[in-house]
């Protein structure tokens, strides 16, 4: 089917969660070493582009507290124009169903599927690693929704080497706070020590969430979802948080807990998915 998308076609960008994710140490420019393994959900923002006579890039669609400018979709359009000298222009609009700040990487896979998009849309011909590059100048967790298949990462979150977790029905919650990435990577109190792995010896439910610690205390809400997941089982934080997840074997069990799930918290059931939706568009 993604061969077939064009400019009429709402373009999918997944939420990812982060099976683990272990900080390893600090570069000098301040970003951190990370191990971690990315899977996508079957959850997702969908992004509409819309054909201009000029070559301005405009949002239809501004989100609140984020100039347009500012926008990881405003800013991937112009990466791509600036690399690639394209005059065409666009109008982008994103039906945005992913909560931002929540670790799910919504912000990120926007970007993603801008650079895909318009890639293909405009012809530019570029390659998926290019647009890697590219994407890695937006955000570290950008590279890993254009590479398209689950990965085990390194480097900041841009080297890969691909996993086949399994596609595990999950509940998701989303506490009622957004939690700014830099801000916990920025804490003294951090763990910066933790010991690599090989991806080989990675394993589903291996490891743990380094910025888990940090994030509970700065955000205690995120304490007391975790909590409230792990009657269910392993419960982890994804990203930098906010959001948590628990796996379940079925449908029917993940939603039997969201049916428990307190009046003042909020979340979803969803699907694990080793493919991007977009994985097989051709370039
Ligand atoms: C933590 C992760 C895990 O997947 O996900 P999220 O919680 O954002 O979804 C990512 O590494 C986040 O990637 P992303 O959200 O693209 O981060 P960026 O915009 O590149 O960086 C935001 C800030 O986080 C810090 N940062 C980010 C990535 C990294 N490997 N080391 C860092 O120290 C830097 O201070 C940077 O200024
Ligand atoms: N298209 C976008 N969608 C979401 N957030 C965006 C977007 N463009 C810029 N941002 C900014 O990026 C921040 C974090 O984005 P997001 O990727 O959703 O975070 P996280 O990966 O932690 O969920 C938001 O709080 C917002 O300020």
């Amino acid at each position: 089917m993604a061969d077939t998308l064009n400019w009429n076609s709402p373009w999918p960008a997944p939420a990812k969660i982060n099976l683990f994710l272990h900080v390893l140490g600090r570069r000098p420019d301040g970003y951190h070493l990370l191990q971690t393994v990315f899977l996508f959900l079957d959850q997702a923002d969908l992004l509409h582009f819309f054909s201009r006579q000029d070559s301005r890039i405009e949002l239809a669609t501004p989100l609140p507290g984020v100039p347009a400018e500012q926008d990881l979709t405003v800013r991937a359009a112009r990466a791509l124009a600036a690399a690639t000298g394209c005059r065409q222009g666009a109008t982008i609009a994103v039906d945005k169903r992913l909560p931002m700040g929540g670790g799910l990487g919504g912000g990120s896979s926007d970007a993603a599927t801008t650079l895909l998009a318009l890639n293909h849309l405009w012809g530019c011909g570029l390659s998926r690693a290019r647009l890697e590059e590219i994407g890695l100048t937006l955000g570290a967790d950008v590279p890993i929704f254009i590479h398209g298949h689950s990965a085990f990462a390194e480097g900041v979150g841009e080297q890969f080497t691909d996993v086949m977790p399994p596609e595990s029905h999950y509940l998701v919650l989303v506490p009622p706070v957004a939690v700014p990435t830099a801000n916990i990577f920025r804490d003294p109190a951090l763990r910066r020590d933790t010991p690599a792995i090989a991806p080989a010896a990675w394993h589903n439910g291996f490891g743990g969430n380094d910025l888990e610690v940090v994030a509970c205390r700065l955000y205690p809400e995120v304490a007391r979802h975790l909590d409230w997941l792990r009657q269910w089982g392993t419960a982890r934080m994804s990203g930098s948080g906010a959001c948590c997840f628990a796996s379940f074997d079925t449908a029917a069990a993940a939603q039997e807990a969201l049916a428990a799930l307190p009046e003042d918290m909020k979340g979803f059931v969803t699907r694990g998915m080793r493919l991007h939706p977009l994985a097989n568009l051709t370039v």
